[in-house]
């Protein structure tokens, strides 16, 4: 009962993510005139890949409170557009990004209230928004490829590790800032990371101390998969990853991640359940033939819009 309880939560959840992106597709319906934003530029470097990039180059791409917002509406929409089936985010500039914008975003954690509840009361649902801004590119079943170059600091740590993959350059550097500034960091790094590496004690190190840490030793902790001379080379190198993911079946693609993410979060069993049901239902695809077909004839598969 317990189990069939959990499937039907599951399958709620992903009823309820297909109506919410059929919503957000009516919103989004625009192609590239739908992707103005202030704080990010995006664009379609490849066929079916989209690239966000941080856009704020002068001022390290803090993290203001329009990004906060905009990541959110930005990601919602890509996970409406039928077409994209990978994306890269990036910085503009001399870095990934500087994390929280110590000005404007950091003001707006102070809220008014007559006293200590009432003000908590305020604050909640704020820091909720802002974990949503990271968890949104998690909710995307689109795979996310996170391509760092200098430093990656605070919230650039928070909003990497919900990616799906991390890539970096050589002079790459990152550091869990937020003790440094009095916080315990609460937009995803604290839950994420240690699952990211598969290892607590050097999470909790790095957490604890906000000691910086290069690309080599973000490499050997499995925070990052490749490490490239610069960032030329990192862009050029995710883009052909994410073209890479672009050309196999975007409905074996979504499945995995989405079974992927679910089962990083359950036990074996659940997950092995969870899939058997998304299958049930995605096994049927017109991909499945087209891809099956298309090996036995040497030929690259085409797959449809979704
Ligand atoms: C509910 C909240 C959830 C989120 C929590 C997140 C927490 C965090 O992210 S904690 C970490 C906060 N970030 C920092 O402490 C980094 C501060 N910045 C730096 O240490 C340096 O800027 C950096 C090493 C990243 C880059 O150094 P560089 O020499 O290349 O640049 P600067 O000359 O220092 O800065 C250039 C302009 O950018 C502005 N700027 C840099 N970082 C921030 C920031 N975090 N917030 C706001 N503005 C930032 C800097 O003021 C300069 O602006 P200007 O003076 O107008 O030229």
């Amino acid at each position: 009962m317990a189990t069939l309880g959990k499937l039907l939560g599951a399958t709620r959840h992903v009823v309820g993510a297909a109506i919410r992106v059929s919503q957000v597709r009516a919103t989004f319906q625009r192609g590239m005139s739908g992707y103005q934003f202030e704080s990010l530029a995006v664009t379609r470097p490849r066929e079916h890949v989209m690239q966000v990039e941080m856009n704020r180059p002068e001022k390290r791409n803090a993290m203001n409170q329009a990004f906060w917002r905009e990541m959110v509406e930005c990601f919602q929409a890509i996970a409406a557009e039928p077409d994209i089936r990978a994306v890269v985010v990036s910085g503009a500039g001399k870095i990934f990004t500087a994390g929280l914008d110590l000005g404007d975003t950091m003001s707006s954690l102070f809220v008014e209230g007559a006293d200590i509840a009432r003000k908590a009361i305020r604050l909640g649902p704020k820091i909720r928004q802002y974990q949503e801004t990271f968890s949104v590119i998690e909710k995307c079943p689109k795979p996310v490829i996170a391509a760092v170059h200098s430093a990656c600091v605070g919230g650039g740590v928070d909003l990497i590790t919900a990616c799906d993959i991390r890539l970096c350059t050589q002079d790459a550097w990152f550091q869990i800032k937020e003790v440094d500034i009095g916080l315990a960091a609460d937009v995803g790094t604290l839950q994420r990371l240690p699952k990211v590496i598969g290892n607590d004690s050097l999470a909790r190190e790095l957490a604890f101390t906000s000691r910086r840490f290069e690309a080599e030793e973000a490499k050997q902790m499995g925070l990052v998969s490749r490490i490239y001379p610069d960032r030329e080379a990192l862009l050029e190198g995710a883009l052909e990853l994410a073209s890479t993911i672009a050309s196999k079946s975007p409905i074996a693609v979504q499945g995995t991640k989405v079974s992927m993410v679910y089962s990083r979060d359950h036990p074996v069993q659940e997950g092995l359940d969870h899939v058997a049901l998304w299958n049930s239902t995605m096994l049927q695809s017109e991909d499945v033939v087209e891809a099956v077909q298309a090996g036995m004839q040497k030929r690259k598969p085409e797959f449809s819009k979704l």
